[in-house]
């Protein structure tokens, strides 16, 4: 819900523009932390969800550390003041430039995705005389009931080692004098809202642990990865119920004692605290069809075109009204798939009306491109 303040404070602004609530950032965040340190969890920020740098320097004040998926990634983590020990780097193709300046960084752990990488970083490693610390990041083929696209423990995906590969590794990891094994890695999709997938993960981190064990392993971690879902559908329901995610793994995790566990939240974290907001430049009335044309598209928020994405709109020009006119919200790009929202139910807009597509905290900004040679989209924040 947005204030009458908020509202006259839009109308200033040159649209679009992604707008952050901090309080309700500050609100996740203390939710999460507080929910993770009942269990002694240790959680790192996915900053692939939002690498905008106010909402990172909150995540770093909150004590969170940082999941990277470039080289680019830790090298931000690190200078907004994320401590290296709290910085991971996962990622199914890591260059050699990425891989040697993260050795140079002393990162906490390399999350490894193929035997291959783990021979290129003992051997990057080696050069340095460093020892770079390791964990496998394993493909448990879990099925994590969310968005096919988004998907990413099953057999057929490309990110983790496979099961069948691991005695390789455990072979590699021997053989291998500038690898140190720090535990296991597992990360099975995104916006996962049925929370029993994460029983069936924790039945597989289990046996996949056990596994480096009897080979002579010690598993000091094992990190379960992110994945949590929001409320699309409500965003007005804010904060997910960390509590009962950190549960799951508490309950059914069999964890030994000094092992840390780890987690890598993103759109949990950070998914409802910002909202894109739009200036209607025209409105087509069709024979079948109404049409809003928003000065926002795809490349300020490509989750729709991309997955299909519901996100919930808003007129907020109009917030008193009854909404009786059924718009197709679109769009200035030159594609077919610019497109917000099919069918969607609004007060009657005219040009010039302010239009919220919310919950965008997560995977909207860092997701936005320059296609159509379009402006970098720019932001505003919530006094808080
Ligand atoms: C390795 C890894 N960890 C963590 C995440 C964070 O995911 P989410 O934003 O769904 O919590 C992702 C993205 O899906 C990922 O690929
Ligand atoms: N970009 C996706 C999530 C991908 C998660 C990263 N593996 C989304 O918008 O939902």
């Amino acid at each position: 819900m947005f204030s009458n303040k908020d509202i006259a404070q839009f109308a200033d602004l040159e649209t679009p523009f992604y707008y952050y609530d901090l309080s309700l950032l500050q609100r996740s965040l203390s939710a999460c932390a507080n929910a993770a340190k009942v269990y002694d969890f240790h959680v790192h920020y996915a900053m692939k969800a939002n690498f905008n740098d106010t909402v990172l320097k909150k995540i770093k004040e909150a004590g969170l550390g940082a999941d990277c998926v470039s080289g680019n990634e830790v090298k931000k983590a690190i200078e907004i003041g994320f401590a290296q020990k709290q910085v991971v780097f996962a990622g199914v193709g890591k260059s050699d430039k990425e891989i040697n300046e993260a050795l140079d960084l002393d990162i906490f752990c390399f999350n490894v995705e193929s035997v291959q990488e783990l021979e290129v970083i003992n051997e990057l490693a080696g050069k340095k005389n460093k020892i770079a610390k390791v964990a496998i990041r394993i493909n448990p083929n879990v099925d994590a009931h969310t968005h096919h696209n988004i998907t990413t423990g099953l057999d057929e995906n490309k990110f983790g080692v496979n099961s069948w590969d691991l005695p390789d590794c455990a072979e590699m990891l021997k053989a291998s004098a500038n690898l140190e094994f720090m535990g296991v890695h597992f990360h099975i999709g995104s916006q996962i809202t049925n929370l029993d997938v994460y029983k069936n993960l924790c039945v597989r981190i289990n046996e996949f642990a056990k596994w480096f064990e009897e080979r002579g392993f010690m598993v000091k971690v094992l990190n379960v990865g992110g994945g949590l879902g929001i409320d699309y559908q409500n965003p007005e329901q804010q904060i997910p119920d960390f509590e009962a995610y950190f549960k799951i793994f508490n309950d059914f995790l069999e964890k030994r004692p000094n092992q840390e566990v780890h987690f890598e939240l993103g759109r949990a974290i950070v998914g409802q605290c910002s909202s894109l907001i739009s200036r209607v430049l025209y409105v087509k009335n069709g024979k079948n069809k109404n049409f809003i044309i928003l000065d926002a598209g795809m490349t300020e928020l490509m989750r729709p075109a991309l997955y299909q994405a519901y996100h919930q709109i808003e007129n907020l020009s109009k917030q008193d009204g009854e909404a009786t006119v059924k718009y197709d919200v679109v769009g200035p790009i030159c594609e077919s798939t610019d497109c917000f929202g099919k069918e969607v139910l609004l007060q009657e807009t005219s040009r010039g009306d302010l239009i919220a597509i919310r919950s965008t905290g997560a995977y909207g900004e860092v997701m936005s491109s320059h296609y159509n040679l379009r402006e970098k989209v720019s932001t505003a924040f919530s006094q808080e």
